[in-house]
């Protein structure tokens, strides 16, 4: 049987007051594109940091390909790359001086260090850049090194948090590119990003964390089809009063300027019975569009935030 790239299992962290990962279950498999998302403070960098040997746990496991992360550290991490949310690069060294070492640090012999560091950085596109120092890069380029950082090694699992944070659409789409080429290759991804949109389109699954606990995980789509869409349909004659409609899964009927809205869970399954209805009641629809639930409205549902509201009543 494979491992999974990932399992981690009643993982426990606290900051102080603050519970930052609370009996975490969570498995990635290998080979998967696994996206972690949740609002900010939800534990997911620390969770990241656990993996990485960053952050010592206070109660739980965590594995990575079968090793665990604390007492197999060395083959867990050399077996991941990852490329943090905070820079911390050297900034002394020419940038592919600073590879070689990344490479070295994980066992690799000097001359191999030297090819996987031209590789990593012809790989992000900044080859021309690599006798520069850190500092001396744009802030684009700082996230196409941080990335060839975490691929110097060749690792099986790559870990990005946040990776298009601030970047423009040109480069968030070449760091797309590239991260999915490594999917495709066979390397796993961890990805953490606010931009919910980068998730549904990259992801095959997502964990959704809050209050660092789990509270779903399930491929974009599944989740997608736990949202409510809405139907905008134009009848020939539009009515004075919204009509209504005995169809289950609707939650909500209005006239609106641009026609009938009906909202319903899963609109695709719930359209031609609404079509059936308004027929029988004798209007005639001219013409129908389901606008589909976002990610983004199902992930802020789930992750709606009552805290403020205990706060403000306690
Ligand atoms: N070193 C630390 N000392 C004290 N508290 C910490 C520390 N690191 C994290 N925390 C707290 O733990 C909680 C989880 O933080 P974490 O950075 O893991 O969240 P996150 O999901 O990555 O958030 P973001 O989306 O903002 O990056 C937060 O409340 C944070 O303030």
């Amino acid at each position: 049987m494979t491992e999974p790239a990932i399992r981690a299992s009643g993982l426990a962290k606290r900051y102080g007051d603050v519970q930052a990962l609370d009996d975490l279950e969570l498995t990635v498999e290998q080979g998967e594109f696994f996206g972690l998302l949740g609002p900010n403070g939800a534990g997911k960098t620390t969770f990241i940091n656990t993996l990485v040997g960053l952050v010592h746990k206070d109660r739980g496991t965590a594995e990575v390909f079968g090793f665990d992360v604390e007492d197999d550290y060395r083959e867990a991490r050399d077996r991941i790359g990852v490329a943090p949310q905070e820079f911390n690069v050297d900034r002394f060294f020419p940038i592919i001086e600073v590879l070689e070492h990344k490479a070295g640090y994980h066992g690799i012999g000097r001359k191999a260090a030297r090819e996987r560091a031209e590789d990593a950085l012809k790989t992000v596109g900044i080859w021309d850049k690599r006798d520069t120092r850190f500092d001396w890069l744009s802030g684009g380029m700082k996230r196409r090194f941080v990335l060839a950082r975490a691929l110097v090694s060749d690792p099986d699992l790559l870990i990005l948090d946040e990776p298009t944070a601030g970047v423009d659409v040109q480069l968030r789409h070449d760091l797309w590119d590239i991260i999915n080429r490594m999917n495709d290759a066979g390397t796993t991804i961890l990805l953490t990003t606010h931009y919910i949109e980068e998730a549904e389109r990259l992801c095959d699954r997502v964990a959704i964390m809050d209050d660092g606990q789990k509270v779903e995980v399930a491929t974009p789509d599944d989740l997608m089809a736990r949202g409510t869409d809405t139907i905008v349909l134009d009848l020939a004659e539009m009515p004075r009063t919204a009509p209504r409609l005995d169809v289950e899964g609707i939650t909500d009927i209005e006239l609106t300027d641009e026609g009938l809205a009906v909202t319903a869970m899963g609109g695709s399954q719930t359209a031609p019975a609404i079509m059936r209805e308004l027929e029988a009641q004798g209007h005639t629809v001219t013409s129908l569009d389901i606008r589909r639930a976002s990610l983004e409205e199902v992930f802020v549902d789930m992750t709606r935030d009552d805290r403020e509201y205990a706060e403000v009543s306690a």
